[in-house]
This record gives structure tokens, C-alpha cells and sequence, in this order.
């Protein structure tokens, strides 16, 4: 059976991936894995927002998207971050392909609630058979989250919902949500496990906020398919395993820890 891992990576370290990132990505095909990167890019698209002087605002942890905000995140994502992902896989000497939701229709979405936030999908489909035949060439693909919705248009979806979604669609067996803190942290101290009800407990009195929010609601999305495990590590986790995977926070469903 062939193991797929998506590797989500958020836009807060996407200007400090390491060689060591990279390098684990070679590991995890090297141990024969077949890995998916899904990217974010939420800091640039604030960026070049501000730079364009386009308003954004973010409800409930997803960016209100207007049309101009759309072609904003859409020229970040899939341009700038997707490329600089690509090519820096490329000169590991590995194969990668980048495409967004929106080539060959690989992510169709439906609009959330389009008063409340504007162009904003919930992916409802995932064109699998392309990954398929990308990973069959050997390459890893590399993937924006635009999608597409029933009439044609485009949608910004959440980065780490997509790749939840993509995880669940693929039947992947791991979850890997690369960010700039290194798990998830309580009283200054990170934890090395967690379930559903502690996460609750931790939203509810405001020690997770804000991007960590959607972060581990994706998480909790992901357990619910084939996944085994779901970890949330940053982009230089102190220990990196021989198959690549780095050490942070497991997020495990309820009944595998008494909390
Ligand atoms: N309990 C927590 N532990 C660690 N980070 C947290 C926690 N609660 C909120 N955060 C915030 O979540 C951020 C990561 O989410 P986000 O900025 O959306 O990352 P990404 O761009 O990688 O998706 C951290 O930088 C931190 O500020
Ligand atoms: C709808 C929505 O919020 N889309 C996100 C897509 C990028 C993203 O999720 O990037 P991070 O992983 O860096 O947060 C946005 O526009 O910022």
C-alpha cells in the first residue's frame, strides 16, 4: 500500500524553510513515502494587500476575500510561494510539480457563506487521479489553495483546511502541519500530546488563538479519515526522524489518551 504524507506549510515560515525542511521531504521519499506539500502564504498576501492599500480582514480566523483581495492572494500563492517551494525541492534534485485547486480542476470548493466572507470555498472534491499521476512520474506535487467552484470561478480556501481535505481524499496516513512555533504550547511549556476535549478546553480559555484555531480544527478534520497520526512541529523541530518526520505536538483522537 502506498503511504501518502501531506506536509502542510504555513505561510509564517515560508521565508525561513531550511535546507533541513527540504532535506526531510527527500527522506520521506527516500524511505519510500510519497509526500505532498500544501502551502500557505497568509504574511506575503498581507503584505503586497498593504503595498496594493486592498483592506482585508479576517472572520473567524478565514480573510474575507473581495475580488481584488482574491487576485492578490491568488498572484501570492500561486505564483511567489508555489514557485519558490518548487524550485527549491528542484535543487535537492528531487521532482516537484506546483499547481493550485484551480489546474485541472485538482480543488473544487463550494462558497462558505459568500455575505459573511466573500470568495471563501470549502473544498468538496479533490481531483485525485492528477496527484495520482504526478507521483507516479516520481514528482512531489506542490499545491496552492485556490480552488475552483461549480461555474468556473475561483475561491481562496484556507491552507490548512485544504490540506486537510487533500489528506482525507488521498486516504493519507499522515498529517504534518509545519509552522514557526514548535507544537502546540500551555503555560510556556509545549505539548508533546493532545485530544479533542483538552484542544476544546485550551480554545475555550484562550490559550490556542487565533491561526492556531483553524490549524487544529484541520487537525481534528484529518483524524476523522485513514490518518494516524496528525502533528502539528515547527519548521526547525528539534528532532527529525530518519524517515523525515519532526518532532512536535501528535494530535490523537479522544479514546487513545485519558486526559
Ligand atoms: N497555544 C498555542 N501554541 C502555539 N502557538 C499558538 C498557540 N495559540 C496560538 N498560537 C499562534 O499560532 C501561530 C501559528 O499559526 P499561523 O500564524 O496561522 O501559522 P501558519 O502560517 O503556519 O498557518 C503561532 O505563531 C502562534 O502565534
Ligand atoms: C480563506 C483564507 O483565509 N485563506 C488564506 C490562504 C492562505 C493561508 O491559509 O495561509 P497560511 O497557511 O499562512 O495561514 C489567506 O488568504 O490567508
Amino acid at each position: 500500500m502506498r503511504e501518502v504524507v501531506i506536509v502542510k506549510c504555513g505561510g509564517s515560515t515560508a521565508e525561513q524553510l531550511t535546507p533541513a525542511f527540504f532535506e526531510s521531504l527527500k527522506a520521506m521519499k527516500d524511505s519510500g513515502l510519497y509526500p505532498i506539500v500544501v502551502h500557505g502564504g497568509g504574511p506575503a498576501i498581507n503584505t503586497m494587500l498593504e503595498k496594493l492599500d486592498i483592506q482585508s480582514e479576517f472572520v473567524d480566523g478565514l480573510r474575507r476575500t473581495t475580488k481584488p483581495v482574491l487576485d492578490t492572494a491568488e498572484m501570492i500563492l500561486s505564483g511567489k510561494m508555489n514557485k519558490y517551494i518548487v524550485s527549491e525541492i528542484q535543487k535537492q534534485g528531487q521532482k516537484a510539480v506546483g499547481l493550485s485547486g484551480v489546474d485541472g480542476e485538482l480543488l473544487q470548493a463550494e462558497c462558505i457563506n459568500e455575505e459573511k466572507l466573500g470568495l471563501v470555498g470549502e473544498i468538496n472534491k479533490v481531483e485525485t487521479s492528477l496527484l495520482n499521476v504526478l507521483m507516479e512520474w516520481g514528482a512531489i506535487p506542490v499545491i496552492a489553495p485556490i480552488a475552483t467552484d461549480e461555474s468556473g470561478g475561483r475561491l481562496n480556501v484556507n491552507a490548512d483546511s485544504a490540506a486537510s481535505s487533500i489528506a482525507t481524499a488521498m486516504n493519507a496516513t499522515r498529517l504534518l502541519f509545519i509552522t514557526d512555533v514548535n507544537g502546540i504550547y500551555a503555560n510556556n511549556e509545549m505539548i508533546s500530546q493532545i485530544n479533542e476535549e483538552k484542544i476544546e478546553e485550551l480554545i475555550q480559555s484562550g490559550v490556542i488563538y487565533g491561526g492556531m484555531v483553524p490549524k487544529v480544527k484541520a487537525a481534528l478534520a484529518g483524524l476523522k479519515g485513514n490518518i494516524k497520526e496528525v502533528v502539528i512541529a515547527g519548521a526547525h523541530g528539534e528532532r527529525t526522524t530518519s524517515e523525515g518526520f519532526i518532532d512536535g505536538t501528535t494530535i490523537v483522537k479522544n479514546s487513545w489518551i485519558n486526559s
